[in-house]
């Protein structure tokens, strides 16, 4: 059967990274993203403004809505401290199937819970079932049009805290028009934009950074 796109990026970094190497992983899907097929990899010109988020985050516990095939779960898992843990949410299978082995082949499974479902599911669970308190850190890179109403529920399920940091991928293209009018005009959000471009291409786009105030 035809691989998928998402197959041979994978087969691509199995052939050219490291095992164990979170950052020649990272590096592998850069290099067959920019050279050869396009895929919605956060990249790493937004890869840095979210490197340099989880550092100031610095999370104990941080959440992932969109794995795809886990650039950005094994670009943050490779930040977090000793005994800090990653939980990433991917609602197609077959993203999920690859993102798990680009997880392992990294090394950092450790670090890393991969969810399979839908996140307005998944996110009610996370205190009971997952052993969640609150949030440090989440990084939204999912359905755009998702963004808003699961910023909202994460606050409805108490998993915010004073201090948590959402970091939003796609602000400007594809966009999230919604998302960015909910947070700014929140008095229970701090944000700050930071202007980008889209993975491997010359498209504007943005990041959005909200600091829950409680
Ligand atoms: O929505 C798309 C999209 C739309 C159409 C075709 C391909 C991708 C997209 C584009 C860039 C992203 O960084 C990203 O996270 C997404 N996404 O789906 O979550
Ligand atoms: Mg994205």
């Amino acid at each position: 059967m035809n691989q998928s796109k998402e197959q041979r990026i994978l087969n691509f970094v199995l052939q050219n990274a490291v095992r164990g190497d979170p950052c020649s992983v990272v590096d592998a899907i850069d290099k067959y993203c920019s050279q050869k097929e396009w895929a919605m990899n956060v990249g790493d010109e937004k890869g840095k403004i979210l490197d340099k988020t989880v550092e100031e985050a610095n999370p104990s516990v941080a959440l992932e809505l969109g794995t795809y095939c886990g650039y950005s779960a094994v670009r943050i898992s490779r930040l977090l401290k000793a005994g800090a843990r990653l939980l990433t949410v991917e609602f197609n299978p077959e993203f999920a199937a690859v993102a798990k082995q680009m997880i392992e082949f990294a090394g950092v499974q450790d670090k890393v819970k991969l969810l399979q479902g839908p996140s307005e599911e998944i996110i009610p669970q996370l205190k009971k079932k997952y052993e969640v308190d609150t949030l440090d850190f989440v990084f939204l890179d999912h359905w755009k049009d998702r963004y808003t109403p699961d910023t909202k529920l994460l606050q409805e399920c108490n998993l915010l805290r004073k201090g948590s940091i959402l970091l939003a991928d796609n602000v400007i293209f594809p966009g999230a028009p919604d998302f960015l009018n909910y947070v700014r005009k929140s008095p229970h959000f701090q944000c700050t934009n930071y202007p980008s471009h889209l993975e491997y291409m010359q498209v504007e786009d943005a990041m959005e950074k909200a600091v829950f105030l409680g």
